[in-house]
């Protein structure tokens, strides 16, 4: 079982990644980057690519991710984090059913699960998931087809479910502090960080940012 404290802790500064705008830069530059500003676990997000460009891609993240001490999962693609020995994978409603990617992977490998609802929060939990996904808290052009999940609705999750819950969407150095309260242990992020001229000096912020909100 990949140890549960190092899910939870790492839950706090999400980095999802986004290759939109590396503007010259890696990927894995990008990555490291977030980390040393502060990131606490990686997500790599690229919704065109094949599985074996995400094999390919994610090969250059697990090395820098692992020296740090960072989990490492791929979105989506079961296959590619078994490929490339990720960490684990994050699936969400629509992709590989939760109890499916935990049979793929095994207890060693960790699985996130998104969810919008409670009902969807309990059944995830059931299935093995070690940690959730809940959003979208706010718009956001990086994902505008996503559904709004109200403060409430969060709350509610955050009490009922004994996994790490990270909230997504619309989240940046204006919006982390509304996580305050609401019992989630961290936020995930993918423009606030990844959109950013300088990718640690605005991961420092916000780590800092989360860090008062949540204590
Ligand atoms: C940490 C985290 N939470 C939620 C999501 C969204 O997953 P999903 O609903 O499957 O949407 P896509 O990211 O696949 O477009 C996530 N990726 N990460
Ligand atoms: C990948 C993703 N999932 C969401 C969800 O609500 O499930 S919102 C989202 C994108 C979040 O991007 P940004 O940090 O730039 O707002
Ligand atoms: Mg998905």
């Amino acid at each position: 079982m990949y140890p549960r404290d190092r899910i939870r802790e790492g839950m706090r500064l999400y980095a999802v990644t986004d290759d939109a705008w590396l503007d010259g830069r890696t990927l894995a530059e990008c990555v490291e980057q977030a980390i040393a500003g502060g990131a606490t676990f990686v997500q790599l997000r690229d919704k065109r690519a094949s599985t074996e460009e995400l094999v390919a891609t994610a090969e250059a993240l697990v090395p820098l991710c692992r020296k740090a001490g960072v989990p490492f999962v791929v979105n989506d693609d079961v296959e590619a984090a078994i490929a490339a020995d990720a960490d684990g994978v994050h699936v969400g409603q629509d992709d590989m059913a939760c109890a499916s990617a935990r049979a793929a992977l095994g207890s060693g490998k960790i699985v996130g699960v998104s969810v919008q609802t409670l009902e969807e929060a309990l059944e995830a939990e059931a299935a093995g998931a070690d940690y959730l996904g809940v959003g979208a808290m706010f718009g956001t052009p990086t994902k505008p087809e996503a559904v709004d999940v109200g403060f409430d609705e969060l709350r509610r999750i955050c009490a009922a479910v004994g996994i790490p819950v990270v909230a997504i969407g619309g989240l940046n150095a204006s919006t982390v502090p509304a996580l305050g309260g609401c019992g989630v242990d961290g936020a995930a992020v993918v423009s606030a960080i990844f959109a950013a001229p300088d990718i640690e000096a605005s991961t420092k912020r916000l780590r800092i940012l989360v860090d008062e909100a949540l204590g």
